[in-house]
């Protein structure tokens, strides 16, 4: 057992969190950065200057050498440039340790080389990095030793956002205007800001690093690109939630102790359903801190993992034919006195104003559907919806029965007069107490799903940032809170008004909920015939991104310019060609080099055998036929390769852009399926020990 430890005492204590702030910053000084933080305004230079020295001064009693500004390019992942501490040498010879305003509120990273989408010309390199004090510094420790590390937002040197978080705080701002316009009218006159707030749940893999460094696909990929199942899956049920076996309990520790230090608030950890599949959930956090929260549990996720030589797989499908991984995105808006909008108390028929942002809501999700699938769109997320208890590609709401029947109620009659109760869970068993029943299931197969007071966009990629589908989230339903205000704040009956709207809202998107099962055929005729998009594939996601309804949106609230969609969509494009490209190649490496081999040494084999079996007088021919088949598949593996060079080929040599996106989707990718067809059918019939890199079974039952 290792050492016990108080996680109270830990809790946050690598964090310039408001504690540290009060006591280690004078009062006039820590009155203002609260203004900052809560009211947004501007910090001036000289108190920026006292906040750098006090950092420094408490990062440096840390261990810190270095800081550095850590952002959120459009690359997927955080990105980091240290700088330490020391000034420039005194004539003694020593060096002081300086950290100035001017740095901590402004970085100038060279922009050049991220991606920008065409919104910045290679030669205009300046770009800017800002601190988000809505986020606090932390310092990090790792081999690297102690670094303070300050969240910032990443713009060009024309203030175009390079990043993921600059649109999520624009959004952010939206909501909140609109959601504070929206209790107003209810007669709220306290709030003073409302925020989204988020909670990620973080899907993963476990595997064996030393058996990950012989699969070229997990090294290059991030998953499996071949690979036939083993003789068990996932069939029984057996490792979810079931127990955590020493090795992944030693593992949770460590990143538990890591994540708390740094005041990611950790709290829940259990076996998912695949076979070697976890997950971490965190207490939910405002979107942006959970949005730099989260890329903190994925990094904490691979270091701690390699140091229990493991390796994690955040990738969305890393094997196919088992569950995936996800990343549901629980989304909720609160006050800051602590009041969810989102919570439709015991009789939610009565609550007027949850029913208003409810339907709003549902308006919301409606009208764009195209656009919250598009912001879950990515390369792996296309093998993972629709399949394996992830939900459909088609975007529909799930209420659950209690809210359902009170939207049934609106908009049949025009008035809810009832809620359907919860009642009380009979188990049957004397020794056991009865349980208050909720009034409403829960639904898997929906890809956005009530789930008490809170939705779930469980859509999400489990490698992909949060702050992409909460910038949509946050705006969409800023623009409907909008409209309503604007119906409503000029009424002369509010009364009226509002039980007209919600019955309008009911009315006109009750095609969006779907409480039934999202996997099922019935299914997807039903969506199509309601009218809903099904937009399978990330290709055909992207082009939500730039429509006239879409741009109208984000700009109206300030959240993108047309200029900074456009580039997005052109970054999409050349994500989504890329990441095919290094799959295909990785495949073509893995058939030539590894695959074909293989082959050719086992069909040598077994024709020596066929001979010396004949030679020893005895019948070859099951020998033989072993020979014929392993041969017929041999060329088919040959062939699939071949085509696959050629289509590869001619993808890579296209423009980049849409044409060559959808190119690499409808050829490249249906290559890739008929090349790893024979080598799977190989893997069933050769020899374990010919097999030149360990199977599905190795990877997923022998960590
Ligand atoms: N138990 C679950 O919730 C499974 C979720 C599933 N792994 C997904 O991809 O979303």
């Amino acid at each position: 057992m290792s050492e016990a430890f108080n996680v109270a005492d830990i809790f946050g204590q690598d964090v310039f969190n408001d504690t540290v702030m009060q006591e280690r910053l004078p009062k006039k000084v820590y009155k203002d950065l609260k203004k900052t933080i809560e009211e947004g305004k501007e910090l001036d230079l000289a108190t920026a200057d006292v906040i750098a020295h006090e950092m420094k001064e408490w990062a440096i009693e840390k261990g810190a050498t270095h800081y550095t500004h850590w952002f959120q390019p459009l690359t997927g992942v955080t990105a980091e440039k240290h700088d330490s501490f020391i000034s420039a040498p005194m004539p003694s010879g020593k060096v002081l340790m300086s950290f100035s305003g001017k740095e901590l509120i402004k970085g100038e990273p060279d922009a050049s080389s991220f991606p920008s989408g065409g919104l910045r010309a290679t030669f205009e390199a300046r770009g800017y990095t800002a601190w988000d004090c809505t986020s606090p510094a932390f310092v990090r420790k790792d081999a690297a030793g102690a670094t303070l590390c300050i969240p910032t937002a990443f713009c060009s040197y024309t203030g175009e956002a390079l990043d993921q978080k600059t649109p999520l705080l624009r959004s952010m701002e939206a909501i909140n205007i609109q959601a504070l316009r929206l209790i107003r009218l209810f007669g709220n006159t306290t709030s003073r800001k409302v925020t989204p707030s988020v909670g990620p749940e973080q899907e993963y893999f476990l595997v064996d690093a030393k058996k990950f460094q012989q699969r070229k696909d997990l090294i290059y990929t991030g998953r499996t690109l071949f690979g036939a199942m083993p003789p068990k899956g996932q069939e029984l049920d057996d490792h979810y939630f079931g127990t955590i076996r020493q090795r992944i309990a030693g593992f949770m520790r460590d990143v538990n102790i890591e994540l708390w230090k740094v005041g990611v608030s950790s709290k829940t950890q259990h076996n998912e359903v695949a076979p070697a599949q976890h997950e971490l959930a965190p207490i939910y956090a405002p979107a942006n801190v959970a949005v730099d929260h989260n890329h903190l549990v994925m990094q904490t996720l691979k270091r701690v993992a390699g140091q229990h030589g493991m390796k994690c797989l955040l990738h969305e499908k890393p094997f196919a034919g088992v569950n995936g991984s996800g990343k549901h995105d629980n989304w909720s808006l609160t006050t800051d006195d602590g009041k969810n909008l989102l919570d439709p108390g015991k009789t939610p028929h009565e609550n007027i104003q949850f029913l208003l942002v409810l339907t709003c809501i549902l308006k919301a999700v409606d009208e764009h559907a195209d656009l919250l699938r598009e912001s879950a769109a990515d390369p792996g997320n296309d093998h993972r919806l629709g399949a394996n208890e992830a939900p459909p590609a088609i975007i529909s709401v799930f209420l659950g029965d209690q809210l359902e029947d009170v939207i049934e109620q609106l908009v049949s009659t025009g008035e809810a007069t009832h809620s359907l109760k919860g009642g009380k869970l009979e188990t049957g068993v004397r020794t056991l107490p009865d349980l208050a029943k909720d009034a409403t299931d829960r639904n898997r197969t929906s890809p956005f799903a009530f789930t008490g007071n809170k939705f779930e966009f469980r859509m999400v990629g489990s490698r992909d940032s949060v702050a992409g589908p909460n910038v949509v989230l946050n705006t969409i339903v800023a623009e409907a809170f909008s409209e309503a205000c604007d119906v409503l704040e000029n009424s002369d009956n509010f009364e009226m008004a509002v039980h007209d709207l919600i019955k309008k809202y009911a009315t006109e998107h009750q095609k969006i909920i779907f409480n039934g099962n999202g996997y099922s055929d019935e299914w997807v005729k039903e969506a199509e015939r309601r009218g809903l998009p099904n937009i399978r594939s990330m290709v055909e996601a992207i082009p939500a991104l730039t429509t006239e309804k879409s741009v109208a949106m984000f700009e109206k609230f300030g959240v993108f310019t047309r200029a900074e969609l456009e580039s997005r969509e052109e970054i999409k494009y050349e994500n989504y060609a890329k990441a095919i490209n290094i799959e295909a190649r990785t495949m073509i490496d893995m058939a030539s080099k590894q695959f074909l081999p293989a082959f050719i040494k086992y069909t040598r084999t077994l024709a020596d055998t066929v001979i010396a079996v004949r030679e020893a007088g005895a019948d070859p021919s099951v020998q033989s036929d072993i020979l014929n088949e392993v041969t017929v598949h041999l060329a088919e593996t040959r062939e699939a390769l071949e085509k696959l060079k050629v289509v590869t080929e001619k993808a890579a040599a296209m423009a980049e852009g849409g044409d060559q996106a959808r190119y690499y989707h409808s050829e490249v990718v249906p290559a890739m399926e008929a090349l790893r067809a024979p080598v799977d059918t190989m893997e069933m019939i050769m020899d374990k020990d010919a097999w030149p890199m360990p199977s599905y079974g190795d990877l997923m039952f022998e960590v």
